[in-house]
Formats: C-alpha cells, structure tokens, sequence
C-alpha cells in the first residue's frame, strides 16, 4: 500500500494520453497526510471515481456564444489598471489586475471574445479557487453546460469537475506512458467526440511544481494560416472521426468507471469560429482517428502531416507557466494543448477542469 493512501492506486489517463490518476478509492476514503506530506492543499478536489456513476447518452442542445453579444472594447475585462502581457502574436496573453470571479455578466462576454481572440488567457492572482464549487460552476456554466466527464476523476456530488492530480504516489505517467516514450508531449484538444464540444474552457491551478508543470498551447487557427491556398482547398470539406473508444476501452481495463458509452463523432477538419469567424484546423491527435472517405493508408498520411505541422509549430505555440491563484482559460475550439510532466516524481500537482460544451462545429 502506497504511504499516505488507504488502497492500492491505479493509474489512468484522461483524454487519452493525458489526464489525471485514477485511484481504487471508494468515496469515503482520502489521502491521508503524512508527517512530510500534508496531502493536497484542496482535499476536496481529491479525484473521485464511482464506477457505479452514470450519465445518459449527450443530447443535442441550442447554443448561442456569449462572445458575440460582448463589447469589442472589453471595458469590464479589460478596465483601467489591467496589466496585459501577450506572450506570442498567435496565442497567449496574461492577465493581472482583474478577477474572473468579479466579473458581471458582461465581463464574462468580453472573458469569451477575449478567449476566441487570444486563444489562451492566463489570469494571475486569482480567488477563483477559494470561492466553492457551486459559484465556480455558475461562472462556468455562463458559457455553456458543462461537460462531465466520463471516464476521468471528478469531485464527489460535482461531476461538472475534471480533476488532474499526480503526487509521489500516484504518477501516471510511470504506469502509462511508462519508459517506452522519449517525451510525453500529448497534444490534444478536449473531449472533441463529444457533438458538441467544448469552448471557453477553465484550467485553476491548486497545487503546483516551483519549477515546470507547464501547459502548453497550439493556435490552430495560425497552424491552419500557414498551409498553402492549395493544400487548403484540399482539406475543403473533409470530415475526420473523432472517437471517445481508446479512453473508455483504458479506463474499463484500470477497472475505473465508464460513466456513458463512448461516442465516436465526424467533424469537418476546418471549423469555423462562430465568433471571430477564424479558420481553424479541427483535428488532434489524442481523439482524431481517421478521414472519413479515405482509405487506411491516405487517411494516415494525412492525419500524420497534420498532427506533424502541428507538433512541430513552436512559432505559433506557447507555455502556459503556473504560479498560485493562476486560472488558466483557454478557447478549445481553436487550439490545441499537452501537460509537460517535466518534474520531479515526488511533486504534487493539482488542477481541476470546468468545460463548457458549445456548438456542432460550424464547417469552414
Ligand atoms: O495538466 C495539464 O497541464 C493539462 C491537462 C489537460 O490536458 C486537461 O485537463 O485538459
Ligand atoms: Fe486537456
């Protein structure tokens, strides 16, 4: 038995081959603390796996994005005294001076536009963390419902929440990725199976590393700029399958819960942004598995080009670094992202997920 833990510990992945530890814990049980270690600063966001839980199939739903009612000026988000550093032309900008959990309804429009034209927002000096489940849901929710997940670790009572957890004793990259990877960067954009996938999407950081942990992020929109007028005009109209299958398939093997049946979705592979009404390449490795109307072969060396020009943009990716209180944002339409396990093993990291579903993806 694991010091600090009152059951074995199993590992599994979210969003294929990146997520969070799956613990063989029933509800009632907790990390206990040991004399090093106090356990996790946010015990209530402990992840949590109920195979017993289950969620019906996803229905359609009307969407409207809060983006497109927002005052282009930003005058709420961006009031007086907001210190504002881009981190590259494409994507990435930091935020300090403004708290998201003070933001009117207006700023929380302006919180989405802002998104969809920046890409990735990261919000210093934040209380987001400190202000309980149901109010973290409610600012959420002002963007869409919330997606819940079905195989990764959710909070007991609120399945809206998508717990990324590793400390000494649960590293699920030991027991996944395990020695066979000479990296474990997994670019993906999340839970795209599901019809309606996710847009303004928050990541709040409650336990980090001093050093690495970062995220890092993709602009799609730059990634899908950069091809040729030709090569453009090829991806017209393709659709590729994205598939819920690998994840579920991982999560029944580590005995971890299947909360809904896993969906398979075909989604054009340039989708429009309904508010910036940017081109963006819809396509990821963790979740695309193949052209729909191409044969094996063809579908391969498409997806596996793409997946390259992606992987291999630096200059038009960036990091997202952690510190206390900072709530990273970030529009899951239009990019593309992967954790960066860089530190020690005996690190705890703790983050938790809110992931608001929007529309069927609009065909560029
Ligand atoms: O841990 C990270 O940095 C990212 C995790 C992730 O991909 C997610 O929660 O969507
Ligand atoms: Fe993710």
């Amino acid at each position: 038995m694991a010091p600090g833990l009152t059951e074995t510990v199993t590992q599994t992945t979210d969003d294929v081959t990146n997520g969070v530890s799956k613990l063989k814990l029933s509800s009632e049980q907790k990390p206990a603390a040991t004399t090093e270690d106090k356990g996790p600063s946010y015990p209530f966001y402990y992840p949590y796996f109920d195979k017993e839980e289950k969620f019906p199939p996803t229905e359609l739903f009307e969407h409207t994005d809060v983006g497109l009612r927002a005052d282009p000026k930003k005058p709420h988000l961006l009031a007086e005294g907001v210190k504002v550093k881009n981190f590259s032309p494409y994507i990435g900008t930091e935020l300090r001076g403004v708290q998201i959990s003070q933001l009117t309804k207006e700023g929380l429009d302006e919180l989405a536009l802002f998104t969809a034209e920046r890409k990735l927002v990261v919000f210093r000096d934040q209380d987001f963390k400190d202000i309980g489940p149901d109010r973290q849901i409610e600012i959420a929710r002002h963007f869409g419902p919330i997606q819940r997940h079905p195989t990764s670790g959710n909070v007991k009572g609120y399945p809206e929440f998508h717990v990324v957890y590793r400390d000494a004793n649960h590293n699920r990259f030991k027991e996944y990725l395990g020695g066979d990877r000479a990296n474990h960067t997994s670019w993906h954009s999340d839970v795209s199976y599901e019809k309606q996938p996710p847009s303004t999407t928050l990541f709040f950081i409650l336990d980090q590393p001093e050093l690495g942990g970062d995220t890092i992020f993709a602009s799609q929109v730059e990634a899908y700029n950069r091809l040729s007028p030709e090569f453009k005009k090829r991806l017209e109209g393709l659709r590729a399958v994205h598939s819920a299958v690998p994840q579920a398939e991982f999560s029944r093997k580590r005995d971890g819960p299947v909360r809904r049946e896993p969906v398979e979705t075909e989604h054009p592979i340039v989708r429009q942004h309904p508010v910036t009404g940017e081109k963006a390449l819809y396509i990821n490795q963790g979740f695309t598995k193949h052209v729909v109307g191409f044969k094996v072969e063809e579908s391969e060396y498409l997806l596996k080009f793409l997946f390259d020009h992606i992987s291999k943009g630096a200059d038009f990716q960036v990091r997202a670094p952690y510190e206390p209180g900072t709530v990273v944002v970030w529009d899951n339409r239009v990019t593309v992202h992967s954790a960066t396990p860089d530190y020690a093993n005996d690190v705890r990291r703790h983050a938790v997920r809110l992931t608001p579903q929007a529309e069927v993806p609009i065909p560029a």
